[in-house]
């Protein structure tokens, strides 16, 4: 059982209220308040996701398709040949037999109960051609959406996502779904003036940050000591306007609670590149979920032109930058 630190946010109830709400919606005897609809997606995740607005009466975000994970257009060229590993029972731990644990250098990513151990540079996921079955502990970002989310209305940055559930740190919440665009694609979006507020981008600049470390708990500052850099096999750009999940509501904050990992896994003997999102630290529920944006270095982000332009930040960390984007 993990602890959380029970602090009194100003403007927010307190845990125990929190907690109180929540095993009343839990238990049928009160409606969610402000509850626009029950499930966000139709059936497409395990379990629903509610649809809030407690603060104005916009009846939604604006028309998107609910789509669970990535779509890859049949040009994209950047994938690479791979082969599974040959487990036939789920892969274990300390299997040096195992082709799937030999490309996570021996360790295997996540403890039995399917939390992250460390941030990795990349993580090697078992796919589907792999003879391990779907429960094989080295699937956790292809299992679903596991904690209870709920989209709603933020007071000023639109919709967010957040959990009915305690997150413990390490553990996996959603993948970046959406289309993906390669870069002449993109480029082409803000030729044409077309901006798009969906876009996550691993060519930004993204700040480190040390993983699984509460410095709150300990009552120390933050460290400013920095981290291993990501390393993909090649640059993915996604686009959740049109058609993406949950993770397409996550705000941007400074001080996030939720980071990316690169995960590759292999479907139709080619590894594909995936983005999934694991709690920074333990997250109380009803806690706002966000992730950091990140900063986008090119020429058209300088001049603001691009499909995804700089913007104010109103994240409220007291480590604000400024803006994000
Ligand atoms: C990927 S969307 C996030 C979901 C969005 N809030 C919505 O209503 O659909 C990114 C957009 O959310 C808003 N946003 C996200 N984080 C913000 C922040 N820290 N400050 C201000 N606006 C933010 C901005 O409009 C941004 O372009």
């Amino acid at each position: 059982m993990f602890k959380y630190k029970l602090v009194r946010v100003p403007g927010q109830p307190d845990a125990f209220s929190v907690l109180q709400t929540i095993r009343k919606w839990k238990d049928g005897f009160s409606s969610r308040a402000g509850l626009v609809l029950p499930d966000l997606t139709s059936g497409a995740e395990r379990i629903p996701v509610s649809l809030v607005n407690e603060v104005d009466n916009e009846k939604g975000p604006a028309y998107f398709t609910y789509f669970p994970t990535l779509k890859y257009s049949k040009s994209f060229t950047l994938t690479q040949p791979s082969i599974g590993c040959k487990c036939h029972s789920a892969c274990l731990p300390g299997d040096m037999n195992c082709s799937c644990i030999q490309k996570n250098e021996g360790e295997f990513p996540y403890t039995g109960n399917g939390i992250l151990v460390s941030r990795k540079q990349l993580v090697h996921e078992c796919g589907a051609t792999c003879p391990c079955p779907p429960t094989c502990k080295n699937r956790v970002s292809q299992s679903g959406v596991k904690v209870r989310l709920e989209v709603f209305k933020s007071k000023d940055r639109g919709w967010g996502l957040r959990s009915w559930d305690p997150i413990r740190a390490g553990t996996f919440i959603c993948e970046f779904a959406g289309e993906v665009l390669d870069e002449v694609k993109f480029k082409h979006k803000g030729d044409e003036g077309e901006t798009d507020e969906y876009i996550f981008d691993t060519r930004r600049d993204y700040e480190s940050f040390k993983w699984n470390y509460e410095p709150g708990l300990l009552e120390e500052e933050s460290p400013n000591d920095s981290i291993e850099d990501y390393s993909i096999p090649y640059p993915l750009i996604i686009s959740a306007k049109n058609a993406g999940n949950v993770a397409r509501f996550i705000n941007h904050s400074c001080s996030p609670n939720v980071f990316w990992q690169p995960v590759l896994y292999e479907q139709n003997n080619q590894s594909f590149l995936h983005i999934a999102f694991f709690a920074i630290r333990h997250i109380p529920p009803l806690t706002e979920l966000t992730f950091d944006y990140g900063i986008s270095m090119s020429d058209e982000a300088d001049n603001n032109n691009g499909p995804h332009r700089k913007k104010k930040c109103l994240c409220g960390s007291s480590k604000c930058r400024g803006y994000f984007g």
